[in-house]
């Protein structure tokens, strides 16, 4: 027997007696019926059940990494929840902007702001400015020298640490694009010019080592590397520069498969609190959730366009979707579980491989993915914990309009981002 983990869908999941799927009470099937697919489906009580564990877990502020997923409602949400909001470029400023959120609540990020982004945070006000390069230093200063408020700063740390995960989305090593090295000396010259800088507040360090990464002791080593710099940090401590706040990032793993188990993000944040707290750390400790926040929350639909058995070799079951709507398989090998919706619990004997509607051979879902016997065309299948990095990442490849997403809540289902139109795809043409 094989099937599919119930822990893998959203907290708010059942199944009926017949076996359909519902998530917060509402039927599955009726969504695809009512939305069309590819559909993301998300449960909006585990969204908010995740922001108030990160509360709770980091007590000194967290801030919701807007890249897993951003859209107004979710922007809207997060605030509401009391989470800041983690913002990579303008264009996220933007939209949380736009969403109503406060820009006192937003941190902004990147690896090589431009003049305009930062010149937007600043006369917005930002919480914090995460500054990642000496360059991104002068383009500040000279901000603050045509007469914009000085930020509240944070430094990005490369601490040196090679988390365990796709060498994709790992940060922390020497080897990286991202901050200021501590073996190389960077970091403290960094520190050292930053707190000197009229035209800068110097609040804390961040550091972000990597995504999907289910080992805390990853993160106990941040902790263990950072408290050297700290207590260097502290003694130079000057006027505009004060000992305030360390972010740990975001970066903790989730389940996808099964077999794979994550801690959660209470235990991650005692975790993370306890190592920061045996190096001697007596700052604000905070972070910066994304994939645990929003992963496990939703589901996508597709429905089965066309099955192609080939004796001997495999089974392809093509969908709606692909690579355009979720391009983790492809870029890093990510793995995902397939189910029915109209029979959750079944068995599912039937190895297939789960395929798109782009024009790659490597445009694949799941490569092994199990069903039920009786899969056929027309049939709704989904992928769970699609919830992170699938919307945010997703392409226009192919002319594919982007799907719809929908929230889940109590019975009743709210559209969150319409699908796009074919007539959407020539909207920048000039
Ligand atoms: C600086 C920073 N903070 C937070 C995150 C969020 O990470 P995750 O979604 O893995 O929690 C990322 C992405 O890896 C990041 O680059
Ligand atoms: N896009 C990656 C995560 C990147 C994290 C952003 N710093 C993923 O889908 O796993």
């Amino acid at each position: 027997m094989s099937v599919l983990p119930a822990q893998l869908l959203p907290d708010n999941a059942s199944v009926t007696a017949d076996g359909r799927l519902q998530i917060a009470g509402v039927d599955i099937l009726e969504l695809a019926r009512e939305f069309g697919t590819p559909l993301f489906v998300h449960d909006e009580d585990h969204i908010r059940a995740r922001c108030r564990q990160a509360r709770e877990a980091f007590p000194d502020g967290v801030a919701y990494a807007s890249k897993a997923f951003l859209c107004r409602a979710i922007a809207e949400l997060a605030h509401e929840e009391g989470m800041h909001i983690d913002v990579a470029s303008g264009g996220e400023m933007h939209l949380a902007l736009q969403a109503g959120v406060p820009a006192d609540r937003l941190v902004l990020h990147g690896n090589n702001k431009s003049t305009a982004e930062l010149r937007y945070a600043l006369e917005q006000r930002v919480h914090r400015v995460v500054v990642d390069s000496f360059d991104e230093l002068d383009r500040i200063e000279a901000l603050v020298a045509e007469g914009l408020p000085a930020p509240r700063v944070l430094l990005r740390i490369t601490p040196g640490v090679k988390a365990n995960t796709h060498e994709f989305i790992q940060t922390g090593q020497d080897d990286s694009k991202f901050g200021f090295g501590v073996r190389v000396g960077h970091a403290d010259r960094a520190i050292e010019r930053a707190a000197a800088s009229p035209a800068i507040e110097l609040v804390g360090l961040h550091a972000h080592v990597g995504s999907q990464v289910f080992e805390v002791g990853s993160f106990e080593k941040v902790a263990e590397v950072l408290a050297g710099i700290f207590a260097r940090f502290q003694a130079k401590t000057g006027p505009n520069a004060r000992m305030e706040e360390l972010c740990i990032g975001g970066g903790l793993g989730v389940a996808y498969v099964e077999g794979e188990a994550d801690c959660g993000i209470v235990e991650w944040g005692q975790a993370v609190r306890r190592a920061c707290a045996a190096a001697g750390i007596s700052a604000k400790i905070t972070a910066e959730p994304g994939r645990s926040i929003i992963a496990s929350s939703a589901i996508t639909l597709y429905t089965v366009g066309t099955i192609k058995d080939i004796p001997g070799v495999r089974t392809y079951v093509s969908v709606d979707g692909g690579m355009s709507d979720n391009p983790r398989p492809v870029l890093y090998g990510s793995g995902y579980e397939t189910f029915l919706p109209r029979a959750t619990d079944a068995d599912r004997p039937k190895t297939i491989r789960l395929v798109g509607k782009h024009c790659e051979s490597g445009d694949l879902l799941v490569r092994e993915g199990l069903v039920p016997a009786d899969i056929r065309v027309g049939d709704i299948i989904s992928t769970p914990v699609t919830g992170a990095y699938g919307y945010s990442l997703g392409s226009n490849y192919n002319k594919v309009p982007r799907p719809a997403v929908v929230f889940v809540k109590d019975g009743q289902a709210r559209q969150v981002i319409r699908r796009e139109t074919w007539d959407d795809l020539l909207r920048l043409d000039c």
